[in-house]
């Protein structure tokens, strides 16, 4: 996930591969329940792993459920075959709406000694009108804390199932949820439930709906206003099932593929864990997609999309069924070959902000044209030449934030700056790093900032902070020379012209590995054994080779990915990335080098004397600035930065402050 303050997205020019999208929140915990529920084992598959699945998996481990995973396989569930579970247990369920509600009537009805807490905010969210249904049929229900509110106490229900039990539906749909999936465990007689009020949210009541039926229980209903659970019902493993993936997430990856070829032609973009007989309501967006000229095909959970017509098609619709999916068309219009109206959207007014106005005031910064009502949207299209780079404001909301960065495909390759990019969280934690796993690019347009200099000048840390600030990859280019010397040492050969070919051979091939900031030689973890002062005079050697130096030119290159990256070394700005953008030599006086480098030995433990340090440095200059290929040498378009006398933080903003002077952004804050 990002979590830097903006996200620069550079010009993106096409997209080709296939995405697998995280898993729905609320049929991840539906299903849980239900697989607890029936009887047998039902393997879950693509259950999403959040907050709210981990705290209705550890409830269900209290109550006496089997839970099993075996690495990367499904989640095993033996079900309670509806008996009653362990009888007395404390659940805490954290914040977690989806566990409390179902689990309340679940409990309740079969009976025992319950009590259910979460959060403080979860003892803030009201369940009143869940426990008034539940008390009608006899369940005894008893509040904790405050009345209308968990924590709850549950205990031995006298159950009466005659009569028809009345529940709100107009304020949440949970609660209907709740006793849908809680009644078919003593359907012992036909169950009636009568919804008061007009019922909110009904796609999420499909859901329900569809799963209890993949677990053997079809609930009968006449409109939206009266629902039975038919006598004998009973729930039976499907034996496996997949967690479908947000319908809703999908829609950025549908509407990329209509409006993006690939380097090889049209290949498209395939979207695992969703198609298009999904339960979900958001799945219609494909509708809408195709209606603007997509390719969509599709199959038992996988959508393929390709461009079609080009310029998309405009459209007027009434998206009142896909309210936040349709969010999506608006930037799809952008691209269209005419203006195109998205109508009855009252609802985007009270969402996590007001996303028609966020939508219309973030299209225009682009340069579109865009009109409001106070329940439509229409956008004209954005013809080439008329694009502006834009930062755009996404206001705590996903969803704007994910629609947005679709705006970088335009053809006057602008690049777009995304605020705030960390609000993608809500739903979809790693929007981005998928998005950049098929996009693609002509290699230039990625941007590279080079930081080189002397040993100890403080270009590792500045480098690291500077790319953790941006979001880009970062290039340690100094340890490649140090692994190369260490993969020689061990191989036995010496540092030496005569052994220049055999090193070059070995770098070339080095089989190096680096996760999660740590670098692995050949499956061994040797980050600090390329640290010491020994490695670094030992890469100081090998890499006045030219045959290795070239040897490691492909493998550095290769960090050049999306959205950016900044490298470190000697020769980024001169020899590896020349057409760079910004590169920055960082010195600091020898004195000062030599005492940070005993500061930093010294803090780890090594002992270290600091005249031999200095001079130690001081030929590693020498030799780093007299050899004849690539030596330690400014480019001519580098900036200089001594940083004898800032802090790391006074250099990382200098940096920081000469990359912005070069966007085309307005300043983020
Ligand atoms: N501007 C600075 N002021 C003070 N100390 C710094 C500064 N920059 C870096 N340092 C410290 O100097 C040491 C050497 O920095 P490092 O990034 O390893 O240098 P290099 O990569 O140039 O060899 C580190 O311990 C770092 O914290
Ligand atoms: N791009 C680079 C990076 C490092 N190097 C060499 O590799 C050695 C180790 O680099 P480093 O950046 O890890 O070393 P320090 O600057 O941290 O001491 C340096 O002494 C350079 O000789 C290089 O030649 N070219």
């Amino acid at each position: 996930m990002f979590t830097t303050t903006f996200l620069d997205i550079p010009p993106l020019a096409g997209a080709d591969g296939s995405v697998t999208l995280p898993g729905s929140k609320s049929i991840s915990n539906r299903v849980l329940l239900l697989a607890a529920l029936c009887e047998g084992q039902t393997s879950v598959h693509d259950l999403l792993d959040s907050d709210d699945t981990r705290v209705m998996l550890e409830a269900l481990r209290q109550l006496g459920c089997g839970v099993e995973q075996a690495e990367g396989g499904p989640l095993r569930i033996t079900g309670l075959g509806g008996q009653p579970p362990a009888t007395a247990a404390r659940l805490f369920l954290g914040n977690a709406g989806t566990a409390m509600r179902p689990l309340t009537a679940a409990l309740a009805v079969l009976g025992g000694d319950f009590e259910l807490s979460g959060v403080a905010r979860m003892h803030e969210r009201p369940i009143g009108d869940l426990v008034d249904a539940l008390r009608q049929l006899g369940c005894r229900i008893d509040y904790r804390g405050n009345p209308g509110y968990p924590p709850l106490a549950i205990g031995q229900p006298a159950l009466r199932l005659d009569a028809p039990i009345a529940v709100r539906g107009d304020v949440s749909s949970q609660f209907l949820t709740a006793l849908l999936m809680a009644l078919p465990l003593v359907a012992r007689r036909d169950i009636v439930i009568d919804v008061v009020g007009e019922l909110i949210s009904k796609p999420y009541i499909e859901i329900t709906l569809q799963l209890l039926a993949r677990f053997g229980v079809v609930v009968q209903r006449e409109g939206w206003s009266r629902f039975t659970v038919p006598a004998g019902s009973r729930y039976r493993s499907p034996g496996s099932i997949h967690v479908e993936a947000d319908a809703s997430s999908a829609s950025y990856f549908i509407a990329l593929g209509a409006i993006s070829t690939g380097d090889a032609g049209q290949n498209g973009i395939k979207i695992l864990g969703v198609g298009a007989d999904s339960i979900q309501g958001d799945i219609r967006f494909v509708e809408a997609a195709r209606a603007m000229g997509a390719q969509i095909d599709s199959g038992p959970n996988w959508l393929h999309v390709r461009r079609g017509a080009w310029p998309l098609q405009a459209i007027d619709l009434d998206c009142n069924h896909i309210p936040d999916a349709a969010m999506t068309l608006a930037v799809m219009a952008l691209y269209a070959d005419a203006p195109s109206t998205l109508r009855n959207i009252a609802s985007w007014r009270v969402k996590e902000t007001d996303r028609i106005a966020a939508m219309a005031t973030e299209a225009r910064k682009l340069g579109a044209t865009v009109e409001e009502g106070l329940d439509w949207l229409r956008i004209h299209p954005l013809p080439a030449g008329h694009w502006r780079a834009a930062a755009i404001h996404t206001y705590d909301d996903h969803r704007v934030a994910m629609c947005f960065s679709l705006a970088a495909f335009n053809p006057d390759a602008r690049p777009v700056r995304i605020l705030d990019p960390q609000c993608v969280a809500k739903t979809f934690p790693d929007y981005f790093e998928t998005l950049f796993a098929v996009a693609q690019t002509p290699v230039e347009r990625i941007p590279v900032l080079c930081i080189d200099g002397p040993t100890a000048s403080g270009k590792g840390t500045v480098a690291a902070k500077v790319a953790q600030r941006l979001g880009y990859h970062f290039l340690d280019s100094g340890a490649m020379y140090r692994i190369t010397a260490l993969a020689a040492t061990r191989a036995g050969l010496a540092i030496d012209a005569a052994h220049e070919e055999r090193i070059a051979a070995l770098a070339r091939q080095l089989p190096v590995r680096f996760r999660a900031g740590r670098i692995l030689l050949a499956g061994e973890d040797v980050s600090e054994a390329i640290r010491t002062e020994e490695a670094g005079m030992n890469a100081s050697r090998v890499s006045a080779l030219p045959a290795v130096r070239a040897a490691l030119v492909a493998l550095q290159l290769g960090f050049r990915g999306l959205p950016g990256l900044v490298a470190d070394g000697r020769d980024m700005g001169t020899v590896i990335f020349p057409s760079a953008p910004l590169k920055v030599y960082l010195t600091a006086s020898a004195a000062c080098r030599a005492e940070r480098r005993y500061k930093q030995l010294i803090s780890k433990g090594i002992s270290a004397n600091i005249d031999d340090l200095r001079a130690d440095l001081e030929a590693r200059d020498a030799r780093d600035s007299s050899r004849p290929v690539a030596p330690l040498r400014p480019a001519q378009d580098a900036l200089l930065l001594d940083s004898s006398a800032l802090t790391i933080e006074q250099a990382v903003s200098q940096v920081l402050q000469w990359w912005q002077e070069r966007q085309p952004f307005p300043r983020a804050d």
